[in-house]
């Protein structure tokens, strides 16, 4: 099943991917023989232990790690290094520069750019505040917004650049139950809305099923993949339902127990086995 089968043309592929860190002690094997295929408008969330190499994959899929063995391809090209093809979400948005207004936020990765008129930024970051709902907050500063606000701020960021993957990385972690769930409603909302790619890591089981429309399982340190998931047809009705706790457990099994999820019945095995062959 961490074979790279058939889906086509991905957004972005994972193959056999190795992340080692060199430490004063000598190298640290962070991530063995990881791989998986994002297709266009999937939510990927990395779900494993703490340690088996979450962060570090999602920091190698951004470009600030070098892989020491397999291969990283965005759009069929080689991942050298950061670009404006990947985003990262950093938790709790605090990416925006609290001195300015949430539309010159969003034109902010644009001025940078420096390849519009002044004209094309203001129009293009208009439209794509619009299309997450924040004509009404163009000129307030991110301290007045919700959590809520502040998370589509964030995103507006990002898919104003036309990046092709958003990453997120562990975003809600530090946020109270109620404001937690809040903000998957929304980046769900969102993602329905409009359709961007995610990578999205968590060691959250219940979380991983929400937002994801497929789970990529790891095994502890050096994270290995173990299996991925189709999750696409669950969603927020499901949230304290029967079928969601049954899932959340079966992954649980494969996470942590291996051996008793192998002896339980197959319902996990068989949803990748029909519905997520491709990976
Ligand atoms: N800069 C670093 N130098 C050396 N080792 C590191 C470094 N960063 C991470 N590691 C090691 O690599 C492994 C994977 O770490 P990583 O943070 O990617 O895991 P994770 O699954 O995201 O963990 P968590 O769920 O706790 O955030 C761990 O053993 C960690 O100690």
């Amino acid at each position: 099943m961490s074979a790279i089968g058939s889906l086509p043309s991905p957004v972005f592929e994972v193959e056999r991917l190795v992340l080692d860190y060199q430490t004063p002690k000598g190298i640290v094997r962070a991530v063995e023989d990881v791989s998986f295929r994002v297709g266009k408008g999937e939510r990927l969330v990395l779900l494993g232990p703490s340690g088996c190499g979450k962060s570090s994959i999602l920091k190698a899929v951004a470009g600030f790690i070098e892989p020491a063995a397999g291969h990283i391809r965005i759009q069929g090209k080689e991942v050298k290094g950061p670009g404006p093809d990947r985003i990262v979400v950093f938790q709790e948005f605090d990416q925006l520069l609290p001195w300015k207004t949430v539309r010159r936020n969003v034109e902010f990765p644009l001025r940078i750019a420096g390849r519009l008129s002044k004209a094309e930024i203001r129009e293009r970051s208009e439209r794509v505040l619009r299309k997450v709902g924040l004509e009404r907050v163009l000129d307030s500063y991110p301290h007045t917004l919700s959590g809520g606000m502040k998370q589509r701020a964030a995103i507006a960021r990002a898919l104003v650049t036309d990046a092709d993957v958003l990453l997120m990385d562990e975003p809600f972690a530090a946020l109270d139950a109620l404001t937690r769930t809040q903000l998957q409603g929304e980046l769900l909302d969102l993602a329905e809305e409009i359709g961007f790619t995610l990578l999205f890591v968590t060691h959250s089981i219940e979380e991983a099923i929400l937002i994801g429309t497929r789970l990529h399982l790891l095994s502890p340190h050096p994270g290995r993949t173990i299996t991925t998931i189709d999750t696409s047809d669950f969603n927020r009705k499901d949230v304290g339902s029967a079928r969601l706790e049954r899932l959340s457990r079966e992954v649980h099994d494969l996470l942590f127990n291996p051996t008793a999820s192998k002896e339980t019945d197959n319902h996990v095995r068989a949803v990748p086995d029909r519905r997520a062959a491709h990976i």
